[in-house]
C-alpha cells in the first residue's frame, strides 16, 4: 500500500493554498539536496490556479524542470493539448525560466514517438513531486480503465507509456495519450492526487476498496509500496 495521508478542504481556495505551499517545499528541498528539482504535472481544472500561484512566485526557477504526466498525441497548437495549458497557467512570468521537458515530439503516433519520450524522461532525476488528476472512469495520469497499452503501463519498468483508450465521454475523441507508467509515477518523492467534488470523492472511495487496477487504474497508485501519497480533496 502506498503510504496515504488525505487532507480534505472546506473550499477551493484553502487547497490551492495548501497545494501551493506543498508544491514550494517540495522544489525548495529538491534544490538544496540536488541543486535542481524536477515537477511533473497533470492537467485538468484542479492544480489550475496553483499553477498561477506559483508563475507569480520569485524562485530559482532556472533550477527547475517541469515535465508532463501525460499528453494527448497533439501538437502543441491544439485546444487539448496539456502542454499548452501548461504553458498558459505554469509557465508565465517567473516560472518562464524553468525547463520544460515535453512528452510530445515529431513521431505520428504514440507509439511511435515511446522511445523517444523514454529517452527524455530517463535523463530526469527522481522527481520532487508528482502532481497526478483523477477522471470519474477512475483513471489517473492516462492510465485509463482497460486501454491498449496499460499492461504495459502498470508492469513496465520504463517510466512512459503509450496508451489508446477506449474512447468514452472522459477520454473524449482523442485518445492516443503519452503516460507517466505507474512506474515513472512511482519514482518520484512526493506524489499528490487532486479531487475535487463529491462525484469524484465517491470514485476515489471506491478505489480504495479490493478490486481489479484495470477497472479503476488508480488503485494501482493505491497499491503501490513505494508512494508517498497526498490526496487532496476540496468541493
Ligand atoms: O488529460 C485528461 O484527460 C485530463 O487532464 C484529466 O486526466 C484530468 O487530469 C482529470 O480528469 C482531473 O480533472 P480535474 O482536475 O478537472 O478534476
Amino acid at each position: 500500500m502506498a503510504k496515504l495521508t488525505e487532507r480534505f478542504f472546506d473550499s477551493k481556495e484553502q487547497m490551492t493554498e495548501a497545494l501551493s505551499a506543498l508544491l514550494k517545499e517540495q522544489l525548495s528541498s529538491g534544490i538544496e539536496q540536488d541543486g535542481n528539482a524536477v515537477l511533473m504535472v497533470s492537467g485538468g481544472s484542479s492544480p489550475a490556479p496553483a499553477y498561477k500561484y506559483l508563475a507569480n512566485l520569485e524562485f530559482s526557477w532556472e533550477k527547475v524542470s517541469v515535465a508532463m504526466v501525460d499528453e494527448r498525441w497533439v501538437d502543441v497548437t491544439h485546444e487539448k493539448s496539456n502542454e499548452s495549458f501548461i504553458n498558459s497557467t505554469l509557465l508565465q512570468n517567473h516560472a518562464a525560466n524553468a525547463n520544460f521537458v515535453t512528452m510530445k515530439n515529431s513521431a505520428t503516433s504514440a507509439i511511435e514517438g515511446q522511445a523517444e519520450c523514454e529517452k527524455a524522461y530517463a535523463e530526469l532525476k527522481t522527481a520532487d513531486v508528482t502532481i497526478l488528476g483523477m477522471g470519474p472512469d477512475g483513471h489517473t495520469a492516462s492510465l485509463f480503465p482497460h486501454a491498449e497499452g496499460l499492461k504495459i503501463g502498470l508492469e513496465s519498468t520504463g517510466k512512459v507509456c503509450a496508451i489508446n483508450a477506449i474512447e468514452s465521454d472522459v477520454t473524449g475523441s482523442i485518445t492516443e495519450r503519452m503516460s507517466l507508467t505507474l512506474k515513472g509515477i512511482a519514482d518520484s518523492r512526493k506524489v499528490v492526487l487532486l479531487i475535487s467534488g463529491e462525484a469524484k470523492k465517491a470514485v476515489y472511495e471506491n478505489a480504495k476498496t479490493e478490486g481489479s487496477e484495470y477497472d479503476i487504474p488508480l488503485r494501482a497508485v493505491l497499491n503501490h509500496p513505494d508512494i508517498d501519497l497526498t490526496v487532496f480533496w476540496s468541493p
